[in-house]
């Protein structure tokens, strides 16, 4: 853009606050394009000639009212409840205001950890404010319709949609595939044919570049030839056809009222801006340089090279119309002359189907590129139909800008990221001119308030506008192909698309303080100018550079088989031919210089955006494991401690209970005998013997017990269940020093219990294996010699892991205080001689008769391996014994025990018999029973 150029872009003037108004103001003429009148008194014909491009601009643009951008905001549904676990984000206030509140702000969790700069609720105003229930033929008529009128009436006309993706900019151009969806273009040429019908013109100029006009070609007359490349509809394995009679399905019926001595011809133009270049989408795909058996057919992979040629922007030249309204048009675009609505479709049909096969996104319905779609009205009083210079160009541009989503939000990587670079350059570079506009508006306008004398007087408007900022529209082919509508040369509306479901909170946002800058944007609507013949267009360059691209596409159609097909597109750039050669534009070097810097600047800022956002969610992730790892841990550790209080608890209690057995405080001791039936005569036969006899031999049972003498405690010690019960018996008897002897016997061993006079002193602890035998035993009266010893196997096995489980539990388990080692001579307890000879001596021929028995050693029987590990502390049994005694339950009185030596029934006779004899009237009860 020229200075000059850029000069008068940003002198649009200031807004019309009732401050800013100078009196001047009043005066302006009213607006002429609403006035039919005015068009058939075009201003070409009362013109004057202009003194100087600034005093021309100054002049037009005082003629005009300024009006801001129309900005519409249309929310879209919730489409098949999509979203229903979210809540909409925007709350509809009023027609024209609409509150936008960030889901992640409303006192959930994460946001104070928010490192959006966007703040979390916030009030924005449009024009009008279209709820998602709005249909499509509401929406256009509130917004397109009187553009439409003003188009066919010689205004120009711009209508952008701006969104993220998803939003619904595309269904708002285009529309959807049902009844009554069609959108704003259809619409449009619905309504532009509806209405001139019957005034169609002969054709005899045709629109060139902005303003242009020039004699029209006889072929330019005929209908377009709306088909596409075979190879396009090949590749898609489409029927173009079928897409055509679909188009015009849904009309529009509006009519707008037009002047009938007027006569019109509309001109189609489809262009798209696609990483920062222009091509034709109408124009016919060339594939020249491939073989027709290279065509693919379906399901084939085959590639098929396409070629297009990307155009270039040229300034329209000021001589076009007179005017000095900049401007740029695509030089080498393809127009049609369209005489009917659905001739108008199917063409946009085709384009659109170029535009998906040309996209590198073919298979997504998202647009990547700008699609820009041109129409010019020719305008031409019926009086004067073979006058050119009573022509007047009028253009309504339809742009669907690609979604304005940053590339963090998209992942986008290598040829996605240049292009979504280019995406955002075009759409930043769009923010910036609006800015720049704005700012360059209100200083104008503070500088046509200001009032005063001397020095303080109000500057001249020229010098004023000299020192405004250059607009910078050159910066993206998108703002360099609109700046004119910016600049005075028509209305802008701007239809801002929002889906308050998605998750783009931020983008929606910045999508949002787009609209509201554009806004405060003023644009001067006038009127198209009238034409004169242009100068012959010069003749385009020889094509210079190339580039090539891989695109496949797939086909899914329904209905049809799928097809994929790899396309080389051969992308071709038309020469630039540089600076106008009107001379009206030349570039700064420090200008473009300082936007690419802004443009570098800008991406690093993405950049570390992204890397912050990147190192927040790791470093939230790696705090979440660590404090989870922590959090086992200290689980196991407690589950871990629980453990070992249950088992220490189990010990202590089985302590407990071992120590009540052995006090006698619990319950009778009960033991398995075997022994002769004395029915059997004289126990002769073993068949008599006892099965299982449930005797305790008591030698004290009959008021007969049997207490030592001090000096044959001995015995009593020597036959001590456990060495672990020593020191507990010592320590007991240093409190009680007369401890009574029992000697129990108890299926061929016998064992001496030292038993204090009164309370729990005395401990003796049974082992696992004492059990063991009564049960063994139980089991061999029955089973015989085999099962016996296969009992005793399994005996041992269990015993084998039981200890195996008692050992492993002895790193875990309650640990004893202190072992007792040894016991010393002097610490035997002290027995009072109160017990008389004769029961003695029955003692001693007792204990012979048991050692017949072939039990070498009467201790072995009654030694308590197992109690080494449950040595309960005595210190405080007293007490709890006194607390457990009722809970200690009967089971453990079947613990299981230990492996004892069998007797055979021989042996058991020869003990009964000796035990008869001594003790002829004794307390030996016998039950009677069998064997086998
Ligand atoms: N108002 C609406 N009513 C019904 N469907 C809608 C509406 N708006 C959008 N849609 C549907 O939502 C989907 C996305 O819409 P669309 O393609 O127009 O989004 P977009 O903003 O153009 O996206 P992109 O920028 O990626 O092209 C489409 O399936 C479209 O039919």
């Amino acid at each position: 853009m020229t200075r000059a150029a850029a000069k008068a872009g940003s002198s649009t003037p200031e807004p019309p606050a009732a401050t800013a108004v100078p009196k001047k103001a009043t005066s302006r003429k009213p607006l002429v394009n609403k006035n039919d009148e005015d068009i058939a008194k075009p201003p070409a014909r009362a013109k004057p000639a202009p003194k100087t491009k600034a005093v021309s601009k100054i002049t037009q643009e005082d003629k005009h009212e300024r009006e801001p951008i129309t900005a519409f905001l249309r929310i879209r549904p919730n489409l098949n409840n999509d979203y229903s676990a979210s809540q909409p984000y925007l709350t509809h206030l009023n027609d024209t205001s609409v509150r936008m509140s960030d889901p992640n702000a409303t006192g959930q969790a994460g946001s104070r950890f928010r490192i959006s700069t966007v703040p979390p609720s916030s009030v924005y105003t449009f024009s009008h404010i279209f709820p998602p229930d709005v249909t499509q033929s509401d929406f256009f008529n509130k917004t397109t319709l009187p553009m439409v009128h003003d188009v066919l009436r010689g205004q120009n006309g711009l209508l952008f949609t701006y969104g993220v993706t998803n939003s619904g900019k595309t269904f708002t151009i285009q529309g959807g595939n049902t009844e009554g969806s069609a959108g704003i273009l259809p619409r449009t040429l619905d309504v532009m044919f509806n209405s001139i019908d019957g005034l169609h013109a002969d054709g005899k100029f045709r629109p060139v570049r902005l303003h242009g006009i020039e004699p029209a070609d006889a072929s330019d007359s005929r209908p377009p030839k709306i088909t596409p490349a075979p190879a396009v509809t090949q590749v898609l394995g489409q029927n173009f056809d079928d897409g055509i009679s679909s188009v015009d399905a849904d009309r529009d019926p509006t009519v707008l009222k037009l002047d009938r001595n007027y006569e019109y011809s509309i001109w189609l133009s489809y262009a798209e801006v696609y990483n920062e270049k222009i091509y034709d989408l109408l124009d016919a795909v060339s594939n020249e340089t491939t073989p027709a058996s290279n065509i693919p057919r379906s399901n084939s992979n085959s590639s098929l090279l396409l070629t297009r040629t990307a155009l270039n922007l040229r300034p329209s030249p000021s001589d076009d119309t007179g005017s000095d309204t900049p401007g740029k048009y695509i030089s080498g675009l393809k127009q049609f002359r369209v005489h009917n609505a659905t001739e108008a479709k199917a063409l946009v049909k085709m384009g659109q189907l170029h535009r998906r096969v040309f996209g590198t996104l073919a298979n997504r319905e998202s647009s990547r590129s700008h699609g820009i779609v041109i129409l010019k009205v020719v305008r031409g009083h019926r009086g004067e139909r073979d006058d050119p210079t009573a022509l007047q160009i009028s253009r309504l541009t339809l742009v669907d800008l690609a979604g304005s989503e940053r590339t963090k939000h998209t992942h986008t990587t290598g040829d996605r990221l240049k292009e979504a670079g280019n995406i955002n350059k075009s759409l930043m570079v769009l923010g910036q001119c609006m800015e720049v506009m704005r700012s360059n508006q209100r200083r104008l306008a503070a500088s046509l308030a200001h009032e005063g004398f001397g020095s303080d007087a109000r500057m001249d408007t020229r010098d004023v506008k000299k020192g405004l900022a250059l607009v910078p529209f050159r910066h993206s082919k998108l703002t360099e192909l609109l700046m004119d509508y910016f600049v005075g040369d028509g209305r802008v509306v701007m239809i801002v698309n929002v889906n308050p479901y998605d998750t783009g909170y931020d983008e929606n946002s910045h999508v949002m303080k787009f609209s509201a800058l554009a806004r405060e944007v003023y644009v001067t609507p006038a009127p198209a100018p009238m034409q004169r013949i242009p100068p012959t267009p010069s003749k385009l360059l020889p094509r210079k550079s190339q580039t090539t691209r891989k695109v496949t596409i797939e086909t899914n159609a329904p209905g049809r088989r799928s097809s994929t097909a790899v396309l080389t597109v051969l992308e071709e750039e038309e020469p630039d031919e540089g600076p106008s050669n009107d001379g009206a534009e030349f570039a700064n070097p420090l200008v473009d210089a300082l936007f690419d810097e802004i443009e570098v600047l800008h991406a690093q800022l993405f950049e570390c955006e992204l890397k912050c956002a990147d190192i927040e969610a790791e470093t939230r992730e790696e705090v979440m494991k660590e404090m989870e790892e922590r959090m086992r841990t200290m689980e196991n550790m407690y589950a871990r401690r629980i453990m070992n209080e249950v088992e220490r608890n189990e010990t202590k209690t089985d302590a407990k209970i071992e120590f009540l057995h052995q006090s006698g405080l619990f319950s009778p001791v009960k033991r398995t005998f075997s022994t002769v039936n004395e029915d059997s005569g004289g126990g002769e036969q073993l068949s008599n013997i006892i099965e299982e006899v449930d005797v305790e031999i008591d030698l004290v049972g009959s008021g007969e017990e049997i207490v030592e003498e001090s000096e044959d405690s001995d015995v009593a010690d020597s036959r001590s269940p456990s060495p672990s019960v020593r020191p507990q018996y010592k320590s007991a008897n240093k409190a009680q020093s007369k401890p009574a002897t029992k000697v129990r016997y108890s299926m061929g061993r016998t064992e001496v219990v030292q038993t204090p006079p009164e309370g729990p002193a005395a401990v003796r602890l049974p082992s696992d294996e004492e059990d063991g035998n009564t049960t063994g035993t139980e089991g061999n009266t029955e089973d015989g010699d085999e099962g016996e010893e296969d009992e005793d196997e399994d005996e041992d096995e269990e015993e084998g892991s039981n200890d195996e489980e008692e050992d492993d539990d002895d790193s875990d388990d309650w640990q004893p205080e202190e072992a007792p080692k040894a016991k010393p001579e002097n610490m035997r307890p002290q027995t009072k001689p109160s017990v008389s000879k004769i029961k003695s001596a029955q003692v001693s021929a007792l204990r012979e008769s048991i050692k017949s028995l072939s039990i070498e050693d009467p201790d072995e029987l009654v030694a308590a391996p197992a109690a080494k590990k449950y040595r309960p502390r005595i210190e405080n049994l007293d007490e709890d014994l006194s607390d457990e005694e009722e809970d200690i339950p009967k089971k453990k009185s079947k613990r299981k025990l230990g492996k004892k030596p069998v007797l055979t029934e021989e042996q058991i006779e020869r003990a009964a018999l000796k035990v008869d004899r001594l003790q002829p009237n004794g307390n030996i009860r016998r039950l009677t029973g069998r064997l086998g």
